[in-house]
């Protein structure tokens, strides 16, 4: 080959060749670019498939973790199962094996009952015909017992009658004993605690021995003192009431009545006489209220009977009156500054003409006055309780009523009466019923006097505590209650001179308790030790009163005072209701 063209054509076709080669081979490359596009396509399909095989795996293997976990429970459960079932098994294995043996058992013990119930039985008929007897002689006891019991019961109804018969004769104070329940103050400044325990000062001395019978425990001996009637602190104000209302009965057949309260501060006398001061200030009620103390008490009975009697032919009136300081005091007037000084009036008897006397016709209208006095009344509270009265209180029912028709006299005799009046004669006198006047146009009335008395309580001033006003008023209270101390003592023991006029007091009851007038002293009486002392003195009086010999108390005769007109039916009491 010639070099030269030869050379240019080879090196033109290798040229050739090359570019076709060069050309070949970018095709490859491109091809092959192609090519690795699609694998990095396809690297990123499979990463991504890679990617989510992985997640599935976690999943699954999550899935796998709680199943396993799953099914560990189950087997440890299925284990549990096993080994209660294994227990089960047991147990109903010895059940079965006891429930075998239950009815020998059962048999047996029927056996066994049987011969008990055929021995008790046997027993049974044996005893009941003992208990037969023994029923018979029962009901024999309980006949006697309850024919021994109705026999004491009239005997001592019996004695009590003759016992009352024989203190009307002789003109007997009657003396009745109230021991109240234990209560909080008792303990004073002591210990709530020590309330009642022995040794303490509210220890419980005073005891009930029966329905008569009181003993005091001291620190040398037991002291028994006897009254007309001892009521126990589980007894209550009907209870008490029960023993006042024969004396109203009285007061409507024309004696006199006065029944007081006496007894060492709190010891329960305004709770007897008027009642509980829970009792929203002694509130009347149309129902009665079951605190109600003897003065409620004894004016709803009082109206009670008026309603028996003929319409209009009663009439009542009412005054509250308090002997403060030895100063009588109305408590149903306005003015304070009165003096009320007693008098002795044409039926020779003591009477307070400046005093204050409503007519009343219900018993709200008694009860009004008296709550309304009581608004007034002095009462203060002092370390023994909290309300205590500083005052005597002193609630008069004046009864007129219309005597029998055979008292109505000519104008002829009354002027005779009169005449006897000024001359001096007996002012209380009677028309001569035996001289065959013919009755005219004057007609005859009966006063009698229903005094109910709460007393200011004798107090020991150390424990009491009072100081400079309260102080003096302790004083006055012990002092009056001294003197009536003394009235009675005098009484008893017949002297000329009863010191009547040595109090207020005194001087103002004085035609109750020296009198012809019935008389009921309720001795109120604290149990407990820190007032033994005033205990012994209150019972030593009520010891004293019960030895006074008045003479038979006396009927109220029938006067022909002018100012004593007929009851008028516009306040005639016609009804008890409120
Ligand atoms: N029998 C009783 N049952 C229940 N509580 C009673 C009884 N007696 C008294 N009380 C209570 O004891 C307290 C004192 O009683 P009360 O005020 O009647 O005494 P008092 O003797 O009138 O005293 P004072 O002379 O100081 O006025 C009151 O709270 C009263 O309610």
């Amino acid at each position: 080959m010639p070099l030269g063209i030869d050379r240019s054509h080879f090196l033109s076709d290798k040229v050739r060749e090359c570019e076709r080669q060069l050309r070949n081979k970018d095709e490859r490359i491109a091809g092959l670019e192609t090519e690795n596009g699609m694998l990095y396509l396809k690297l990123a399909q499979l990463r991504s498939e890679l990617q989510s095989s992985r997640e599935e795996l976690s999943t699954v293997k999550h899935k796998y973790s709680e199943e396993k976990q799953f099914r560990s429970q189950v087997s440890s459960k299925a284990q549990k199962f096993k080994h209660e079932i294994d227990h089960l098994r047991k147990d109903l294995s010895t059940v079965q094996s006891v429930a075998a043996e239950l009815p020998q058992q059962f048999e047996h013990h029927l056996l066994q009952a049987s011969s008990i119930v055929q021995h008790h039985k046997t027993l049974h008929q044996s005893q009941s015909s003992s208990l037969t007897v023994l029923q018979n002689e029962m009901s024999q006891l309980q006949t006697a017992l309850k024919d021994i019991t109705d026999r004491h019961n009239k005997e001592k109804k019996r004695r009590q009658g003759l016992h009352n018969l024989l203190m009307e004769l002789r003109g007997n104070i009657r003396v009745h004993c109230r021991l109240r329940p234990l209560m909080e103050f008792d303990c004073g400044t002591e210990d709530q605690a020590t309330l009642g325990k022995p040794g303490s000062k509210s220890e419980v001395v005073a005891h009930c021995y029966d329905d008569e019978n009181i003993c005091v425990k001291t620190s040398k001996h037991n002291k028994v003192f006897e009254y007309e009637r001892v009521f126990n602190p589980t007894e209550d104000q009907p209870v008490v009431f029960d023993e006042v209302q024969p004396m109203l009965t009285s007061l409507l057949d024309g004696y006199n009545v006065c029944i007081m309260a006496y007894g060492q501060t709190g010891s329960g006398k305004t709770h007897t006489m008027l009642g509980s001061h829970n009792n929203d200030d002694y509130n009347p009620c149309e129902t009665m209220h079951p605190d109600e103390g003897v003065i409620p008490r004894a004016t709803r009975e009082l109206f009670r009977l008026i309603e028996e009697k003929p319409v209009g032919s009663h009439t009542i009136e009412v005054s509250v009156v308090e002997i403060y300081n030895n100063d009588i005091k109305d408590l149903l007037s306005k003015s304070s500054t009165t003096k009320h000084e007693l008098v002795t009036g044409s039926d020779g008897l003591l009477n307070l003409p400046t005093i204050t006397s409503k007519p009343v016709s219900t018993v709200y209208d008694v009860m009004s006055l008296v709550q309304r006095g009581l608004r007034t009344r002095s009462e203060s509270a002092t370390l023994v309780h909290d309300h205590s009265s500083r005052s005597h209180l002193i609630v008069t029912l004046t009864v007129t009523s219309v005597a029998p028709s055979f008292f109505t006299v000519s104008k002829t005799d009354n002027d005779n009466l009169q005449t006897v009046k000024k001359a001096g004669g007996r002012p209380q006198s009677q028309p001569n019923l035996w001289s065959g006047d013919q009755p005219t146009n004057q007609t005859a009335v009966i006063k009698t006097k229903l005094q109910l008395v709460d007393l200011a309580g004798s107090e020991c001033v150390g424990m009491s505590g009072v100081k400079g006003a309260a102080l003096r008023e302790a004083s006055h209270i012990n002092k009056s209650l001294s003197a009536l101390a003394d009235v009675l003592g005098a009484l008893a023991e017949h002297r000329t001179h009863i010191p009547y006029r040595n109090s207020r007091l005194t001087h103002f009851l004085q035609d109750s308790i020296g009198g012809d007038s019935k008389l009921l002293v309720l001795l109120c009486v604290s149990p407990a030790a820190r007032y033994t002392s005033e205990s012994l003195q209150c019972l030593g009086f009520g010891q004293r009163a019960r030895q006074v010999q008045r003479g038979p108390a006396k009927r109220r005769l029938p006067t022909y005072d002018q100012n004593s007109p007929r009851p008028k039916s516009a306040t005639a009491v016609s009804s008890p209701k409120m």
